[in-house]
């Protein structure tokens, strides 16, 4: 690791904190003898710049959560990542969090990489008190003297709006919404360059989830951090990411700043996820898709979108799309937007 991670300066800031080129990540399973390989992330590349909150969409099954967890590191079968690479700013070299030495991702996770998940209970310890989770994640990284530490994490508390009383608390013994708040604090307290977040405010009232969503965006303004932000929600996309990529059946099929996608969407998907958001006053009946989302371990030729696509040509089920720029900063991978975008 480099002895200025984290800390972006001069050539530094001009360059992304993550950089994910053409990542593979399949699940090998084996039914009856019969090995498959579901291609649940197929070639997808981005990269995430410095202080942005950078969104990632896609219906379920989509491959949103494969693609997090190698990111993350957290490959274990059946998951395998079968090509391409990912990296870290503060961590390169590696070509991944899974191909890092042990001890190099001890030191990088809550410092410079941390996580906010649904539900917050994979983070929380339910045996444990709240102050158990933050001197177990933070104090190895903050150290020094103890009652500072503690006054730390007082005052960062303050900052989502939590009593100093909750440290005390049981996970169970708190709401869903001030348990999300907690990981958010612990989240963030290290001021880590990178956080990802992982349908953070899915199971919240909507309420709660504007609050926490305003919450998010004012620690990652303050703290300068890049943000990973997953949902399926489109609304919530609207409402906090920075730049916003889509992605269907393993593959991303458009990327550019999330006002523009939502004003000039360009794909034929996602199209459909725009035009498909209610909007008040507007009655009108919602066109479906067709057709199902496909099979990943059998997914369709070419573009994986031509089966249920109202613009698919002949080129569309023989090649596969790239993602170009079909304007400054927005990308599209679909022949019928960008006539020459083979590989
Ligand atoms: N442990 C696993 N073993 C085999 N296949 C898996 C496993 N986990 C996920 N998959 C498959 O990988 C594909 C992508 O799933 P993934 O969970 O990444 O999608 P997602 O977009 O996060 O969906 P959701 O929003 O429902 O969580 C799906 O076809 C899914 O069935």
């Amino acid at each position: 690791m480099q002895a200025n991670a984290g800390r972006p300066d001069g050539d530094q800031e001009a360059q992304p904190l993550l950089s994910v080129r053409d990542l593979q990540a399949y699940y090998r399973t084996s039914h009856s003898g019969v090995r498959r390989g579901i291609r649940a992330v197929d070639g997808v590349s981005f990269k995430v710049r410095r202080g942005e909150i950078y969104g990632l969409a896609g219906e379920s099954s989509s491959g949103k959560t494969t693609l997090i967890k190698s990111i993350a590191g957290a490959i274990r079968p059946p998951l395998e990542i079968v090509g391409g690479s990912i990296e870290f700013a503060f961590l390169p070299g590696y070509g991944g969090l899974h191909r890092a030495p042990r001890e190099d991702v001890e030191r990088i996770r809550w410092r410079h990489l941390s996580y906010i998940m649904q539900g917050s209970m994979s983070v929380l310890n339910p045996v444990r008190r709240i102050k158990s989770s933050f001197v177990d994640f933070a104090y190895p990284h903050i150290g020094g003297n103890r009652t500072q530490f503690e006054q730390q994490v007082v005052d960062h508390l303050a900052r989502v709006k939590l009593d100093p009383s909750v440290l005390a608390a049981f996970p169970h013994e708190l709401s869903g919404g001030m348990r999300q708040r907690v990981a958010l604090a612990l989240a963030t307290i290290c001021r880590p360059g990178f956080v990802i977040a992982d349908e953070p405010t899915t199971a919240l009232d909507v309420v709660v989830q504007k609050e926490v969503l305003g919450m998010i965006r004012g620690i990652q303004r303050e703290t300068g951090s890049s943000v990973l932000f997953v949902t399926h929600d489109m609304g919530v996309h609207a409402h906090i990411t920075d730049r916003l990529a889509i992605m269907y059946a393993g593959r991303l099929v458009e990327e550019a700043a999330t006002a523009e996608i939502f004003r000039n969407p360009q794909h034929p998907y996602t199209k459909h996820l725009i035009s498909s958001l209610p909007r008040i006053g507007d009655d009108a009946p919602r066109q479906g898709l067709g057709g199902t989302p496909p099979n990943l371990a059998d997914p369709p030729s070419g573009c994986r979108f031509h089966p249920r696509c109202p613009l698919a040509s002949e080129i569309c089920s023989r090649e596969v799309p790239v993602m170009r720029e079909a304007a400054a900063g927005h990308r599209v991978a679909c022949f019928a937007v960008i006539k020459d975008n083979k590989a």
